[in-house]
């Protein structure tokens, strides 16, 4: 839409609003000075009032670019003029961009678009497809209605992106990507605030301090649109090649739309002209509740003293097959299932490899045979052209999709165990406090690095992100230069999602090779992956780069929807509910293989044989340095656990009252002697019977971890066991230590001259036990 609004108009764009944001997105902010209220936003459009005078507009640059397209300001004459809106791209281009036929992608569900705004082409959308990439996609299908929502809800918001040099360094330590900063820039600073623009004020959030960082709402708004705002951000750098600044705005592009709703302090215009660090708006809310930061492991590199090796990890007509239905009784051979079906591919270093398909497809299954998990499958897993080496497991790491891990233990010794157990026993305790520090800074886990992990339903403790990635930085702990993982976004809202992905995109970009299999990603993670394999039930339906799936698709006769997340297209067409379905899944996969599977294991062979690569595992650590680092970990599940704790103290000291009192104040006679015998005996059952029943109780608990941690080979099963002996006897043994020990109440020998031990009254030992 072009033109001036009328108030009418104005006052439509309010209501709509309304459609999009629950009347309860504004009622429950309480309205104290700053915050936004529908009357504030009605008011803001009435001349200010004494008692709530505007702060002064933002003065005008002191030097308009040429390049900026003014749009014509009518405001009420009550209003300080405003600096005008720009609206352009690069200094050397002048007037309105059309911004579609730019980007090659289509803003078409925004509403109400301005002269900058939307403009629809006529360009085949397969041919814009085509043009735009998966970048294209990730906007139509989650970014323009999630911005049309917000631009719908407060049409007053302009975004602007600013990819100056100014704005990359005042915005460090924001996420990446192309060269962008997606978080820290100043398209999420307007998304924050709701009404940040060019040109107008900055708005505080309720509970912000007045024109300070935007407060929680802005933060929560933010989160809930940055991925729409980064994938909008990632196209418009990529269709502009990294530009030094781009301006644009969505939604409605008339200047008088853009109406400062609540007071604040004016914000110094962002233009090609002016930017520089003074006009980056402060550091935003969003920024610091970000829970990643760019990963550089070059530090992490050093401290494990383990560098980053390319891995090209390649495998040929995996066929993976199990009996079911065996029964044990009668000699029925039972049926063949076929789970995997000759599943061709490849993963590269510096590359994000997503395994996806409808459930039951055979994420897992293929996962675990190229991770040299699952045994007894046919077919070939490659590394570097070579069979999977001998140290396969201990070089590269898999993040199980349940986040195993001690709930009595935190994030830090979490990480401090798995150092001791998978790195150089050169190191020094200082070396590996300093490496799990930069572990925990890497995965922002720093600021719940003590807390303990606790349990969903229990002992609440880490939240399902932070739990997440204190399993990706359990795993990391070597610097794998192949990382494994099975589904690691399961569980979690759409943000820490998405930020996961960009910890995953960071550690590829470092040179890893990266494999994951993944269920439903939104189109903003969907355009994350480098390449894809997609299997319906047990078989290859595409394998390639993951911008190009949707086009395959369209050339075999599925034309994905305008407006649709890729992933969910492809498992719509990849499900197999019923007859009909099955059909079509076997038509896909058949064109597969007949079309694309030759070329493919041709490129395989190419990019993946690379003889002569071999992989150097990180250093074992001793059985020594294993068995205290497990003991040390089993002490203090022990402790920590109140349940167990207290119901062992209580059972002690319950078999030691009994004890006493059936063999109280026994004789030194032929009679008591029997007694002796039979308070020993009773004695050690008990002894054997609560060691045995503490190993109950406890390791199904723990089964799960061992066989996660044995699957890493991070130590030996024999030192997990002599580990949990030494911490039974250790307390066993106190027993014996004191048994000399005079015993007041008991009768004991030494009272009566005795002093040998095999004397000793067992309700003094009784009791002696009880202590323990
Ligand atoms: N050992 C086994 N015995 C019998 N069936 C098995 C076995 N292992 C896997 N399957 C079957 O193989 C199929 C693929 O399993 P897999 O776990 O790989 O699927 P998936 O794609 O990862 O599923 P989801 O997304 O639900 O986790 C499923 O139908 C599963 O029941």
């Amino acid at each position: 839409m072009t033109g001036e609004p009328s108030p009418t108009d104005s006052e439509k764009s309010l209501e709509s609003s309304r459609e999009y944001l629950s009347p309860t997105d504004f009622e429950r902010t309480p309205a104290k000075p700053g915050s936004l209220t529908p009357g504030d936003a009605r008011a803001s459009r009435a001349p200010a009032s004494s008692d709530q005078a505007p702060p002064p507009p933002p003065p005008p640059p002191a030097q308009q670019p040429q390049h900026v397209a003014p749009v014509e300001s009518a405001a009420p004459p009550s209003r300080q003029p405003r600096p005008p809106v720009a609206l352009s791209r690069r200094a050397s281009a002048a007037g309105p961009v059309d911004l579609e036929k730019e980007l090659g992608f289509e803003l078409g569900d925004l509403p109400a678009a301005g002269s900058g705004g939307a403009a629809t082409t006529d360009d085949d959308p397969a041919e814009r497809r085509r043009a735009g990439g998966s970048r294209a996609h990730s906007l139509r299908a989650a970014g323009s209605p999630r911005l049309g929502a917000l631009t719908g809800a407060r049409p007053p918001v302009h975004l602007t992106v600013d990819t100056s040099p100014a704005a990359l360094h005042s915005t460090s330590g924001g996420g990446s990507a192309m060269g962008l900063p997606l978080y820290r820039s100043p398209v999420l600073a307007a998304v924050a605030d709701g009404w940040d623009t060019e040109g107008s004020r900055r708005s505080p959030v309720p509970g912000g301090p007045a024109g300070g960082p935007a407060g929680s709402g802005g933060g929560a708004r933010a989160r809930m649109f940055a991925p729409a705002v980064s994938a909008l951000a990632r196209a418009v750098a990529g269709a502009f090649g990294s530009p030094d600044a781009i301006h644009f705005q969505v939604g409605r592009a008339d200047l008088e739309q853009v109406e400062p709703v609540s007071l604040g302090t004016p914000m110094t215009p962002i233009s090609a002209g002016s930017a520089g660090p003074s006009a980056i708006p402060a550091r935003m809310d969003i920024a610091s509740s970000l829970p990643v930061t760019p990963m550089s492991t070059k530090s992490l590199e050093k401290a494990s003293g383990e560098a980053i090796q390319a891995v090209r990890l390649s495998w040929n007509d995996i066929v993976h097959r199990v009996v079911v239905n065996k029964s044990i009784f009668r000699r029925r051979s039972g049926e063949e299932k076929v789970i995997l079906d000759r599943v061709s591919g490849m993963a590269l270093p510096g590359r994000v490899l997503a395994i996806m398909g409808p459930s039951g497809g055979g994420k897992t299954s293929l996962l675990d045979a190229v991770s040299g998990r699952l045994p007894g499958i046919k077919g070939q897993v490659l590394v570097n052209g070579a069979p999977l080496p001998k140290n396969f497991r201990r070089v590269s790491s898999y993040v199980m999709q349940d986040d195993l891990m001690f709930t009595t233990l935190s994030p830090r010794e979490q990480l401090t165990f798995a150092a001791r157990v998978r790195l150089a026993p050169s190191l020094t305790s200082a070396d590996i406090a300093e490496h799990v520090e930069i572990l925990l800074d890497q995965l922002s886990l720093t600021r719940v690095a003590d807390t303990l992990v606790g349990r969903q339903g229990a002992r609440r403790g880490l939240s399902g992100g932070e739990r997440k990635r204190t399993a990706i930085a359990y795993e990391m702990i070597t610097n794998p230069s192949l990382l494994f993982l099975d589904e690691p976004t399961s569980g979690l809202d759409s943000f820490t999602a998405f930020s996961l992905l960009e910890v995953l995109k960071n550690l590829a970009r470092e040179g890893r090779t990266i494999v994951t299999t993944i269920h439903q990603p939104s189109s903003d993670i969907f355009a994350m992956f480098d390449d894809l394999v997609l299997l319906s039930r047990g078989r290859v339906a595409y394998f390639g780069e993951a911008a190009l799936a949707v086009d395959y698709f369209s050339k075999i006769g599925y034309e994905c929807p305008t407006y649709t997340n890729p992933s969910d297209f492809f498992m719509k067409v990849l499900h197999s509910h019923s007859a009909e379905d099955v059909t079509r899944v076997q038509h896909i996969t058949a064109t597969f293989e007949e079309q694309s599977a030759p070329q493919l294991r041709q490129e395989i062979t190419q990019q993946t044989h690379r003889p002569g690569l071999t992989l150097t595992a990180p250093q074992r650590a001793t059985t020594w340095v294993e068995l205290v680092a497990l003991t040390g970990r089993s002490n203090k599940t022990f402790i920590r656990n109140p349940v167990t704790f207290w119901a062992r103290m209580a059972q002690t000291a319950l078999t030691a009252l009994m004890v006493g009192a059936l063999f109280w104040r026994i004789e030194l006679t032929q009679s008591g002697a029997l007694g002796r015998s039979g308070a020993l005996f009773f004695l050690i059952t008990s002894l054997v019977m609560s060691s045995a029943m503490s190993f109950v109780l406890t390791f199904p608990v723990e089964r799960s971890i061992l066989l996660r941690e044995q699957m890493s080979e991070m130590y030996s099963t024999t030192t997990y066991y002599w580990s949990k002996f030494l911490r039974c006897v250790r307390a066993r043994a106190c027993v014996c230590v004191r048994r000399r020990r005079k015993m007041p109440w008991g009768g004991g020998q030494e009272e009566r001259g005795c002093q040998s031990a095999a004397h000793t009254s067992p309700e003094a030992r009784a009791l002696t036990f009880s202590l323990f």
